[in-house]
């Protein structure tokens, strides 16, 4: 059985993961008050009129001040200032933690802006998400089934670990731990390529587009492929620039393996084309049945 509770929570960004990750918590009873604070006023009055938060703080440290455990859910290159901000108002116990996609450069912001206070910081990323962002966008069962990493070191507080983790286990996810090194690494290939793929694919049709109505055309194939091409551009720009050193070397890996395909086809090599559809499909179809079946 789940026993975290946390008095007051502030979530600075009452986004797609901040609102979210307060919906589940208020639904799972572990959460007493949840104080919402961010930049934009117009989105915040909205969560608290959706229920996800609260109250609306006057600022991020504000909330922080007034807090238990903060939880940062803004854009990756953004966790610096608002850590800067919040720091001095950070009570002796407050527990920090985040949501941010990419870990390594996160990990390093909080040990330089914390100091001792880094102690508290439980470094974390939920992998799950949608295309949509802001307030509108959030709900409770986001987490349900997914899972969340933490990245926590050898000084990080056993007591803030275990809380944090109580509270993403409250939301429903399952909850891993590995360095934030092997995180950049492994999400470089499963979220951010794909990301970068889906971007310029559309970008590179939307070139073609100039001479032929080809979007009139497009179907089911398309519309999958390049769904999280409608995720927030900046919030993107953020992650893959973080992560720059994980994704260059998996982007060069990609243009090396299309390359060799687009020889085969050119050289009419029909196997060669098929034997690496059907190593792709058996390995998708993998992932699905392993997906399907987590529980
Ligand atoms: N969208 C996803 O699929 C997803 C999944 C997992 C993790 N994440 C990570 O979670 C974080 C939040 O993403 P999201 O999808 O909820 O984005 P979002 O755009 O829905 O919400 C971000 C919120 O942060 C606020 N914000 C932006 N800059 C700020 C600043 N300087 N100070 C205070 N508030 C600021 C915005 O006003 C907004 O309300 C990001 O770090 C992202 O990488 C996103
Ligand atoms: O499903 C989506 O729309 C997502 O983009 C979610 C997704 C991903 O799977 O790549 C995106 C970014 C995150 O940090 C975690 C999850």
């Amino acid at each position: 059985m789940n026993t975290t509770r946390v008095t007051s929570v502030a979530i600075i960004g009452v986004g797609l993961i901040g609102g979210s990750a307060a919906a589940a918590w208020r639904r799972a009873g572990c959460v007493d008050r949840l104080i919402g604070a961010g930049r934009g006023r117009a989105n915040l009055e909205r969560a608290l009129e959706l229920g996800l938060i609260d109250e609306i703080a006057e600022s991020p440290a504000d909330a922080a001040a007034r807090s238990d455990l903060v939880l940062l859910a803004v854009p990756v290159g953004a966790t610096a200032a608002v850590l800067a901000d919040i720091a001095p108002a950070l009570g002796d116990r407050t527990i920090v933690t985040d949501a941010g996609s990419t870990k390594t450069g996160v990990v390093a912001d909080a040990r330089r802006i914390l100091g001792r206070a880094a102690a508290r910081f439980v470094p974390g990323h939920p992998v799950a998400g949608t295309e949509y962002s802001g307030a509108d966008a959030a709900f409770a069962a986001l987490f349900e089934n997914r899972r969340v990493i933490l990245t926590p070191d050898t000084e990080t507080d056993p007591a803030a670990l275990s809380t944090v983790r109580g509270l993403w286990e409250a939301a429903g996810a399952q909850v891993c731990e590995m360095t934030p090194e092997h995180h950049d690494a492994v999400l470089a290939a499963t979220s951010h390529l794909p990301h970068v793929l889906a971007y310029q694919l559309v970008d590179t049709l939307a070139g073609l587009d100039e001479q032929q109505e080809i979007f009139d055309y497009a179907a089911g194939g398309f519309a999958d492929f390049t769904r999280i091409a409608s995720s927030s551009p900046a919030m993107w720009s953020d992650i893959v620039q973080a992560n720059r050193d994980c994704l260059l070397p998996v982007i060069d890996r990609y243009l090396v393996e299309l390359s060799t395909l687009r020889q085969a086809l050119a050289d009419n090599d029909r196997d060669a084309v098929n034997r690496r559809f059907e190593r792709a499909k058996a390995v998708r179809d993998r992932f699905v049945d392993n997906r399907t079946g987590r529980t």
